[in-house]
C-alpha cells in the first residue's frame, strides 16, 4: 500500500511557554492540494517548519512519503523528493538568482529548470539583494519545483506576487495536481484556497479547528449581503431560513451572512426601501467569525478545553486581521 504524502500525529510545538501548534493530527493523501488556512499567528508557519524537520517538535510525529522526519536518515532519504518554499527565504543577497539555481541544481537536480524559469521569469543574472519581493518569490518557486519533486510544501507562496503571476501560479498548481504531485501550502487568503485546494485544514490559535473538503468550506462560508435601507427595522425581521447571522453596521446598513436560498430574504427586503445592495463572497474573517467559532466571544470549543484558559489570557485573543488581497 502506498503511504500517505503527509501524516501528522499529535504534532505540538511550544516556544518556551508560547503555543505555536498543539496536537495537530491529520493525513494528506498523495495527489492532494491541501491548504492550511488561518489568520496571522494561527500556527501555520510553525506547523510547516515542524513537519519538514526544521523545528524540533515538543511532541508528536511526522511522516513524509512514509519516512519519519524525526529519523535523520529517513529525512535525508525523502529530501530529494521534496520541494519547499519557506515563508521568508534566506537567499544570499550578493549572489545572482542564477548562481542560487545552479547550486540547488547541483544538490537536487534541475530537469524542469528551463520550463520554470520561463514561466516565472525574474532577473536571474542580477544579485538577489536587488530583487523585489515578487522576484524573490519567483526564484523560490523555481527552486522548489525544478527537480520535479513528489511533494511540495509552501508557506504563503503567493505573498508578494502580482495578480497576473498569482494566476500563472494557480494554473501551474492545477497542472501539477494533474501530474499527481502533492502540494501543501499555507494561506490566510480564502479565495486562493478555494481556487486551488481539494481540502483545507482550518487552524486557529495553534489548533486544528476543522478539516474540510473544499465544497464543504464553500457551502459553509456562504455570502455576505450588505443592504442599505431607508428604514431601520428590528434585526429579528431578517431571522429567516438561510440567514446565518445578521447585524446592523450602522443605522439602516444591514450585514447578513447567508448560506441558503435568497428568495425569502429578497421578499422581506422588498417590504423596505433598499437604497443599495451588495452580495459578495464571505471573507476569511467572516468565515472564522461565523462558522468556526461557537460563541460570540470568538472562542472555539477546542480553546475552551481544560487548562487552557490561563494561556489564552496571556496570549490574548485573536482579533482577525483583514485580508489583504482577497477580492
Ligand atoms: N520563534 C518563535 N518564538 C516564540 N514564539 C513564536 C516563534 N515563532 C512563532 N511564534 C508564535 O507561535 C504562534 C504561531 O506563529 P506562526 O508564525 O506559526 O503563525 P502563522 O499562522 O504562520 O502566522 P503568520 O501568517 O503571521 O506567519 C504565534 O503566537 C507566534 O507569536
Amino acid at each position: 500500500m502506498v503511504s500517505p504524502a503527509i501524516e501528522l500525529s499529535g504534532l505540538t510545538k511550544y516556544y518556551g511557554d508560547v503555543r505555536g501548534i498543539e496536537d495537530l493530527t491529520l493525513t494528506v493523501e498523495r495527489g492532494e492540494v491541501f491548504g492550511f488556512l488561518g489568520p496571522n499567528g494561527a500556527g501555520k508557519s510553525t506547523a510547516i517548519r515542524a513537519l519538514l524537520g526544521f523545528l524540533r517538535p515538543t511532541s508528536g510525529e511526522v511522516t513524509l512519503l512514509g519516512k519519519r522526519v524525526a529519523d535523520r536518515h529517513e529525512l535525508v532519504e525523502v529530501k530529494h523528493e521534496l520541494g519547499h518554499i519557506p515563508g521568508d527565504f534566506a537567499f544570499y543577497d550578493s549572489l545572482s538568482g542564477r548562481r542560487h539555481l545552479d547550486y540547488y541544481e547541483s544538490l537536487r537536480g534541475g530537469e524542469r529548470r528551463a520550463e520554470l524559469e520561463a514561466l516565472f521569469p525574474a532577473p536571474f543574472d542580477r544579485k538577489v539583494g536587488t530583487y523585489s519581493r515578487g522576484n524573490r518569490q519567483k526564484l523560490a518557486i523555481v527552486q522548489a519545483f525544478m527537480h520535479d519533486p513528489t511533494l511540495v510544501v509552501m508557506d504563503e507562496p503567493t505573498s508578494g506576487l502580482d495578480p497576473l503571476v498569482q494566476r500563472t501560479f494557480y494554473e501551474f498548481l492545477e497542472a501539477e495536481r494533474e501530474r499527481g504531485v502533492t502540494v501543501l501550502f499555507s494561506s490566510h487568503i480564502l479565495s486562493e484556497v478555494r481556487r486551488v485546494c481539494d481540502r483545507v485544514a482550518v487552524i486557529r490559535n495553534g489548533r486544528l479547528v476543522a478539516v474540510e473538503d473544499i465544497d464543504t468550506l464553500l457551502r459553509k462560508s456562504g455570502k455576505v449581503v450588505r443592504a442599505t435601507l431607508t428604514e431601520h427595522p428590528p434585526i429579528e425581521t431578517f431571522d429567516l431560513p438561510g440567514v446565518v447571522r445578521g447585524e446592523y453596521e450602522s443605522k439602516g446598513v444591514l450585514k447578513l451572512i447567508v448560506n441558503g436560498g435568497y428568495d425569502e430574504l429578497l421578499d422581506r427586503l422588498s417590504s423596505y426601501t433598499v437604497e443599495d445592495i451588495e452580495i459578495r463572497e464571505a471573507s476569511l474573517e467572516d468565515v472564522f467569525m461565523h462558522f468556526y467559532t461557537d460563541r460570540d466571544d470568538g472562542v472555539t470549543e477546542n480553546e475552551r478545553s481544560e487548562g487552557d484558559t490561563e494561556r489564552r489570557e496571556r496570549d490574548g485573543d485573536d482579533a482577525l486581521p483583514a485580508e489583504s488581497t482577497d477580492a
